[in-house]
């Protein structure tokens, strides 16, 4: 049985992953020692075969002792733990969620329903660093998988609807709280049925620039409102979230070299879990939309065309819809009036699933076939 250390299982993105392999009976085929920075001998949690106690996870000789680490636990840790293990020599499996390691030369993104040939490929290699995409990258390829690998795409353009969970565990809890502190401050109008609705929108209007509303994660009001910024400036005007579009999109895709434009705007809005967006596609030809469609719904097993109608929309293309799933719905699709080859679609997807703990608990399987 390969023996498998696995660090950051106690966070958010890791405690999803703990939940899929669980569902999925992935423990019984691996030997796993669970790992923390803060937790070392206490016991581990119980995954059917006794708990042991946790092990500290910057002692790099316990690490190399694995022949694989799974890490969840941040660009940080990887910083500071991987570049030393490596260095003791060790050739074990790192897969990893964080980005530090993603455009690496010797590193591939893992998304395997999309670039299963690009991992096979690698693992003939001998390449040994698997690191999972974007999560915004990786649902848009899960959405529209069906087009790039048909060549369809000349270039699109990706407007962004992401959630609080992107942000980590804390902006999940302060968009919770600003809705509370919002619902607090206009509960009396708001009971009150004879209450002008210019009273309640300007009572909500003062509570977000009221200094009570807790703003310390996001820095700004999120709940009743929007951030059109995601991540650390970069050249050009983009933010790196934006920046990854064209870059991870195109290494996942093996398209490096003859890499298709991807680019757009992405905006964080009060969703919990699922990112959303809305897509431009100039396609390479003129193809009727139930062909598009079929290509699309026929590329992997948990994309699903959404009927461009009201009442499939509103039951199936929503964060409420799709929250914990892993499906990812692809609707409002049709042409712009722009031209015959200019579509339009919008696609949901949880982020916390396809967008980060799934691939990774993949390649596991992927490595213990
Ligand atoms: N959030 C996201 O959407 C995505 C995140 N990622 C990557 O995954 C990394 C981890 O993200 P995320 O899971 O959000 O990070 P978290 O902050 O939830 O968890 C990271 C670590 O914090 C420590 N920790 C400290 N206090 C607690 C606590 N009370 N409960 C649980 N853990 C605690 C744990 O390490 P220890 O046991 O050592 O104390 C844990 O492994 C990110 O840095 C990013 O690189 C990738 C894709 C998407
Ligand atoms: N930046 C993403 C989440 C994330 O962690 O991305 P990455 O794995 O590329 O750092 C978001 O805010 O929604």
């Amino acid at each position: 049985m390969k023996r498998v250390g696995f660090v950051g299982w106690r966070g958010m993105v890791g405690s999803v992953l703990m939940e899929r392999m669980r569902a999925e009976n992935d423990f019984k085929d691996f030997d796993f020692t669970f790992f923390s920075t803060s937790q070392a001998g206490q016991p581990g949690p119980d995954i059917g075969q006794g708990t042991r106690p946790v092990e500290n996870a910057m002692v790099i000789e316990r690490l190399a002792t694995m022949d694989i680490v799974i890490s969840c636990q941040g660009g940080d840790y990887t910083s500071a733990v991987y570049p030393k293990l490596r260095q003791t020599g060790w050739s074990g499996y790192w897969i990893d969620a964080a980005s530090t390691l993603r455009m690496e030369k010797q590193s591939v993104i893992i998304l395997d329903p999309v670039n299963r040939p690009v991992i096979d490929a690698a693992l003939h290699q001998g390449v040994k660093d698997f690191i999972g995409g974007n999560c915004t990258v990786s649902l848009m390829l899960m959405a529209l998988g069906g087009l790039f690998a048909r060549g369809m795409v000349e270039w699109l353009t990706s407007m962004t609807y992401q959630a609080a969970s992107g942000a980590g565990a804390q902006n999940m809890r302060e968009l919770v709280a600003q809705m509370q502190f919002i619902g607090q401050k206009a509960a009396d109008l708001l009971a009150d049925p004879a209450a002008s609705i210019l009273a309640l929108d300007r009572a909500v209007s003062q509570t977000l620039c009221d200094s009570g509303m807790p703003t310390q994660a996001f820095g700004a009001p999120l709940a009743a409102c929007l951030i059109p910024w995601i991540d650390k400036p970069m050249a050009d005007g983009q933010t790196r979230e934006e920046w990854k579009g064209f870059a991870e999109a195109n290494k996942i895709l093996d398209r490096e070299k003859k890499p298709i434009p991807i680019d757009g705007l992405c905006v964080r809005v009060g969703a919990m879990r699922c990112h959303s967006q809305a897509f431009t596609v100039r396609l390479t030809r003129d193809v009727p939309l139930d062909e598009i469609e079929a290509m699309v719904a026929e590329h992997n097993e948990w994309v699903k065309v959404v009927p461009n109608d009201k009442e499939s929309t509103l039951r199936e293309l929503t964060p409420a819809k799709v929250s914990g799933t892993l499906t990812v719905p692809v609707g409002r699709m049709h042409k712009l009036n722009i031209g015959p080859r200019y579509l339009t679609a919008f696609s949901v997807g949880d982020q916390l699933l396809w967008g980060a703990a799934e691939p990774l608990r993949r390649m596991l399987r992927i490595l213990h076939e």
